[in-house]
């Protein structure tokens, strides 16, 4: 409920999927430039596919984010028939654009991406219990999955402080919470604390960050409360993360719950449709001042 990220320990994903994942993150990201651009996600749709460096950007004071990235939505490793899920995604439908290589790229990334989901899913009900509802309350609001993954590098940076560009400019996440894995011991991610300081979020080995996103914000009516973060790679080595961005249900309306809404405490944020909220931040950061738009 206070500004800042948590961490889990002992969150159940084994850590060889984790290392599966990431070195086959580490090989994509090593092909060529025009390879990766197969999959440039302004030609796949609905913001899926590869992004290079310099074009995204997150803080609208800023020229750009250093990293390159990769990004998924829901899909089942094995695909049934009938995929209500995907069916039903709203404004953010859209199918995963794969690479052919590295061959076993596309298992890696969904076996690691339902082992988070699995994580997500058990939040969400420590979530409802801490806002004193039923712990299934969440349970039917999150049954397509608006969850995104994206596959982060971000090369060391060593240029000026104030030349506008950082690893991911300043921002708080869209969905409801993030659940992100970042490289051990490489420190980058900071975050805003309450003396609009910025303090480091280290890379705690074994474990998985999370902080809250702005639509758990507006859901509660800043009961929980998203954080801004950014992150500077200024180790001189490369350094990789995956954040999960886990939301609810695009068709959902969110708006301030009952109770979290009193005469003391009046609804802070108009109702929207969970996937529209979604789709508008994600076009600020890809088509609003970037290189590339
Ligand atoms: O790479 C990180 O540690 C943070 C990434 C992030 O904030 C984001 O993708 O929204
Ligand atoms: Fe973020």
């Amino acid at each position: 409920m206070n500004v800042g990220f948590f961490y889990i320990r002992n969150h159940g994903i084994p850590q060889e999927t984790i290392d599966k994942v990431v070195s086959a993150m580490k090989v994509f990201f090593s092909l060529p430039l025009e390879t990766k651009m197969k999959l440039y996600h302004r030609e796949v749709g609905n913001f899926r596919g590869y992004e290079p460096v310099l074009d995204s950007n997150a803080d609208p004071a800023n020229r750009g984010d250093l990293h390159e990235g990769f990004e998924i939505g829901w899909e089942e490793l094995v695909p049934k028939e009938n995929d209500e899920k995907r069916a039903n995604a709203g404004a953010m439908a859209g199918t995963n654009a794969w690479p052919s290589e590295p061959a076993e790229f596309r298992e890696s990334c969904l076996n690691y991406y339902h082992a988070a989901i699995g994580v997500g899913k058990v939040l969400f009900r420590l979530f409802a219990l801490a806002l004193d509802l039923p712990e299934t309350y969440f349970d039917d609001k999150t049954r397509n999955s608006a969850a995104a993954m994206r596959f982060l590098h971000y090369p060391p940076q060593t240029g000026p402080e104030d030349d506008g560009i950082l690893g991911i400019g300043a921002h708080s996440d869209f969905e409801c919470f993030t659940v992100l894995w970042q490289e051990p011991d490489i420190q980058a991610l900071q975050l805003l604390n309450s003396e609009k300081r910025w303090i480091e979020a280290p890379a705690i080995p074994g474990t998985l960050v999370v902080n809250i996103g702005d639509q758990l914000a507006r859901w509660t009516n800043d009961v929980f409360r998203s954080t801004v973060h950014r992150a500077i790679n200024r180790t001189g080595v490369h350094r990789h993360s995956i954040p999960l961005f886990f939301g609810t249900d695009y068709l959902v309306q969110v708006e301030p719950m009952p109770s979290c809404v009193s005469p003391e405490r009046p609804p802070k944020y108009e109702p929207v449709a969970a996937g529209d909220y979604v789709r508008q931040r994600l076009q600020d950061v890809y088509y609003r001042n970037t290189t590339f738009s």
